[in-house]
């Protein structure tokens, strides 16, 4: 019988090597983050864990042994779901592994605007001593997460420890920890005007696709902050500027975009009230570590005994 194969399209460090050899030791694993390293052997492979850019021009779509793809990243928009579903291929999402330094990033955007370190930052850079207006609390404001799955949980931890009212929406309106109260995306428009801050935290599917166009900008106050973290194309990235421009909402804090790397030529570049990071908001020290030990190994040794992964498994109706 031919040696059972995992391509890992990631340069794994020695220890986290180690510990996926111990779990599959018969099995020939081949682990880089060059293509040249495992583009011949994606046809063949049972298990690929990788990004889904790298993979997607060379395997799955011609006649792969695949079984299972485990993503690198929390998002899967960009997979082909109709392909593996009909292939019935399973795919498993490294969601989880981005709920510390995400909620972090929206923090520091949140906290950013609101206290206007982004102005004072461009300031600094021309020696200008100046007090910008009046800037704001955070304490005893509403923050509605949109998404409240687990980077909207981390972050909805973090706005109790500064005082904030939460307000959740998911699929499941049942009630959670750290949210005061939780409901379904039917009640979206109804709690924008509540918001101060809005943030974004939605897998991008057919149901959240322009979630937020002009409506929902009209809707929320003129005083609230926007943040996406989420994917850009949930936003109808034109209304937000537009929204931004007309003083409609405060400012916004933006890791994604429609299109990425976002064009010198988007107007978001130079708005006053904007902060721009460059679709970095999960990437930290652990982020190779959280993928394969928190999830890669405990859902390779459930396929081993059970022949499917446990965690993050895509449901491929709903599509993450
Ligand atoms: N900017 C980045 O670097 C970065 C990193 C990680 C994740 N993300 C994005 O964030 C998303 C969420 O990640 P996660 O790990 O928290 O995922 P998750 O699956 O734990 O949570 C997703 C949440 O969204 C909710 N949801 C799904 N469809 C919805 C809808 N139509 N309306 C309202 N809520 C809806 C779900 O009920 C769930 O609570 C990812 O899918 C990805 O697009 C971005
Ligand atoms: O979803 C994620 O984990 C991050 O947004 C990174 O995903 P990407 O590289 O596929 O955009």
């Amino acid at each position: 019988m031919s040696q059972r194969k995992l391509v890992i399209t990631q340069n794994l460090d020695q220890g986290l090597y180690e510990k996926v050899k111990e779990t599959v030791p018969d099995w020939n694993i081949i682990a880089g983050k060059e293509s040249s390293v495992w583009k011949d052997h994606l046809n063949d492979a049972e298990i690929i864990v990788g990004w889904k850019k790298e993979v997607k021009p060379y395997g799955i779509d011609r006649d792969s042994k695949l079984k299972w793809l485990q993503s690198w990243s929390a998002g899967v928009d960009r997979f082909p779901l109709e392909q593996l579903n009909a292939k019935n291929i399973f795919l498993t999402t490294a969601s989880g592994v981005h709920a510390y330094p995400i909620s972090e990033t929206i923090f520091a955007l949140m906290l950013g605007l609101t206290r206007k370190i982004h102005t004072y930052v461009r300031n600094q850079q021309s020696k200008t001593w100046h007090h910008a207006h009046l800037s704001l609390e955070m304490h005893g404001k509403t923050v509605g997460i949109i998404g409240a799955g687990a980077i909207g949980k981390e972050t909805a931890k973090i706005a109790k420890a500064f005082g904030m009212k939460v307000i959740g929406i998911r699929h499941s309106d049942i009630s959670e920890e750290s949210f005061d109260e939780m409901y379904t995306t039917d009640h979206l428009n109804s709690i924008l005007p509540q918001c101060d801050y809005v943030v974004v935290t939605t897998p991008l599917t057919d149901g959240t696709y322009h979630l937020f166009g002009k409506k929902q900008f009209q809707l929320m106050k003129e005083s609230a902050f926007f943040i996406n973290i989420g994917r850009g194309e949930i936003v109808v990235e034109e209304d937000l500027v537009h929204a931004l421009e007309t003083d409609s909402i405060a400012g916004a804090g933006l890791d994604v975009f429609e299109k990425e790397p976002l064009s010198e030529q988007s107007p978001l570049w130079n708005l006053e009230n904007v902060i721009i990071t460059p679709h970095t908001a999960g990437s930290t020290e652990h982020y190779d570590a959280r993928v394969i030990e928190d999830i890669f190994i405990p859902n390779l040794k459930h396929y081993l005994q059970e022949g499917v992964p446990k965690i993050n498994l895509v449901d491929f109706k709903k599509g993450y």
